[in-house]
């Protein structure tokens, strides 16, 4: 079996707040997916998005180094396996499945999940989750999953509110699988308060949410509280967090 890898990493989980599911400050095994079907403006892997242009892969030689070797895609699960175990540092508390987007490529995501829970690893994906049809066939390996719900000023589809239903739709089929599922929602300085007033009611009493402040961040301090005063209004005070993408202040991948 064969997929379009971007990159292999050990590093701390860094988003995900303290909300259930999240696994913030957790070590983890990265797995980083070629290919995305949607274009988020602030995007920070933006040169994974179009997995035809990007013709190999890299993997870290040993953990927590951010020293890579490349090797040619397509890659086949196999090597994509051994690249994660020779990062097993003993304390891995899951392996995190992102991208680009990771369930694009289902029936290589599927088969990765199923030899890394074989090896006794548990699985975290990281998803935009649009594709509800395809989370269907991962829920059931998925130990956690983070769900990005798309804010309008993301201008991620065309299809915008589609695109938001269908996310609340993976949600529910991952929790229904039996993965600690949250969403995680990037805001910027031109997100709506009403937008996310419909999150919150179509997440209330389904996940609890994360606000993550697009980076850089340009959102005012006043207006990121607004936005989760609304949101734990509707959803409940104790199912709101908010999530900052500190590996980038850390320095580490
Ligand atoms: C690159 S995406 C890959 C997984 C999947 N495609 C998704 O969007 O959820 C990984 C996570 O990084 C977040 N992210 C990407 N760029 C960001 C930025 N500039 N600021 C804040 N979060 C960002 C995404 O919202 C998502 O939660
Ligand atoms: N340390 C670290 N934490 C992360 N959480 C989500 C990431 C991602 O790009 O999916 C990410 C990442 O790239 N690095
Ligand atoms: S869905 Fe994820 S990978 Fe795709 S463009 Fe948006 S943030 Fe980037
Ligand atoms: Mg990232």
């Amino acid at each position: 079996m064969r997929v379009i890898m971007a990159e292999v990493f050990n590093s701390w989980q860094g988003e995900g707040g303290s909300v259930e599911g999240s696994a913030f400050g957790r070590r983890q095994i990265f797995v980083r997916f070629a290919g995305c079907d949607l274009h988020c403006l602030w995007c920070d892997s933006k040169e994974y998005i179009d997995a035809s242009r990007v013709s190999r892969w890299r993997y870290e030689v040993e953990p927590f180094t951010g020293r890579f070797e490349y090797r040619p895609n397509p890659a086949s699960v196999e090597e994509v396996v051994n690249a994660v175990l020779r990062l097993d540092t003993g304390d891995i508390h899951s392996i995190s499945y992102t991208g680009g987007e990771p369930t694009l490529q289902v029936k290589a995501l599927k088969t990765l999940m199923e030899r890394m829970k074989e090896l006794g690893f548990d699985n975290f994906l990281e998803t935009h989750g649009g594709l509800p049809e395809l989370i269907k066939e991962v829920a059931p390996l998925t130990d956690y999953a983070s769900v990005d719900i798309k804010d309008e000023s993301a201008r991620a589809t065309e299809d915008w509110n589609g695109l938001v239903l269908r996310e609340v739709e993976s949600i529910r089929i991952l929790k229904e699988g039996g993965a600690k599922t949250y969403a995680k929602l990037v805001v910027t300085s031109e997100t709506k308060v009403e937008n996310v007033r419909w999150y919150a009611s179509l997440l209330k009493d389904l996940a609890p949410l994360v606000i993550q402040p697009r980076e850089p961040i340009d959102i005012p301090q006043a207006k990121l509280m607004e936005l989760y005063r609304e949101a734990a209004r509707i959803m409940g005070r104790k199912n709101v967090g908010l999530s900052f993408q500190v590996h980038k202040y850390l320095n580490v991948l």
